[in-house]
């Protein structure tokens, strides 16, 4: 099944069109990987594809009219009450999706993402990893089946990184859907099943990292993506 089908985007800010007729579906179960160079257009499909940007044209289909219930998105910066403990902020973000969850329940959902031991700290004073795991379980408190996530290892040491990793996998593993955006060529090779590879306002490259490295003939996602990203080289004037 398909969560989201959409045909035809296309967004302009001002005079400058950055989203140029595209076509993008995300699959249920997948963890779709949408990268690209820095402003090409990544937020802004993101942005459309979650109900928050209206496109000029195209149209997005989703799988239930009720879509945005359903959908969780984490951005670079952790979302957290100051002066609350990491517990507290999820038992309050839990509150504002009407989620009641036991004392048992917060700690199981802290221990699911190693945070068991810290549930008392204030959520500001945790490590950058651990307020990243804590930012997962917040935002993924009311079970979304589609989860969007930007960056989710940006500034992080291998070992966090790694265990946000672990974390998205089991989100799959519980049926839940993925689509990332990242820069780290490495963590898109071992984590997408699917990436969409975005240059200039359009979808230049789609497959599974394999495929795709094998189709163009390179030995990895690096470079690939240093393939795919490179301005012509200079003609020479006879
Ligand atoms: N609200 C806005 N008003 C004007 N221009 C915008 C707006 N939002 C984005 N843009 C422009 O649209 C283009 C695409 O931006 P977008 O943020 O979608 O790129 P991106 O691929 O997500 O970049 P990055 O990897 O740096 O996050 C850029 O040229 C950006 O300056």
């Amino acid at each position: 099944m398909n969560l989201i089908e959409a045909k035809g985007l296309t967004k302009k800010f001002q005079d400058k069109v950055v989203i140029k007729g595209l076509d993008m579906v995300i699959g249920q179960g997948e963890i779709v990987a949408l990268i690209g160079p820095n402003g090409v257009g990544k937020s802004t499909t993101i942005a459309m594809l979650l109900g928050i940007l209206s496109p000029d044209q195209g149209s997005i289909t989703y799988w239930r009219t009720d879509y945005q219930q359903h959908l969780a998105v984490q951005l670079q910066t952790t979302p957290f009450f100051e002066g609350y403990s990491a517990r507290e902020n999820l038992a309050l973000f839990s509150a504002l999706y009407r989620i009641r969850l036991s004392e048992a329940e917060l700690q199981n959902r802290l221990e699911a993402c190693q945070l068991g031991d810290t549930g008392n700290t204030p959520a500001i004073r945790l490590s950058l990893g651990q307020q990243k795991r804590l930012a997962l379980a917040v935002t993924t408190v009311h079970q979304p089946t589609l989860i969007v996530l930007d960056e989710p290892t940006a500034g992080l040491d291998p070992r966090a990184s790694h265990e946000i990793r672990e974390l998205i996998r089991q989100m799959v593993n519980n049926n839940q859907t993925v689509l990332f955006s990242s820069h780290d060529m490495e963590e898109v090779e071992t984590l997408a099943d699917r990436i969409i590879f975005m240059n200039n306002g359009q979808i230049i490259a789609e497959g599974a990292p394999k495929q795709l490295i094998t189709e163009n003939g390179v030995a990895n996602l690096d470079e690939l993506y240093l393939k795919l990203t490179q301005t012509p080289a200079v003609q020479p004037i006879n």
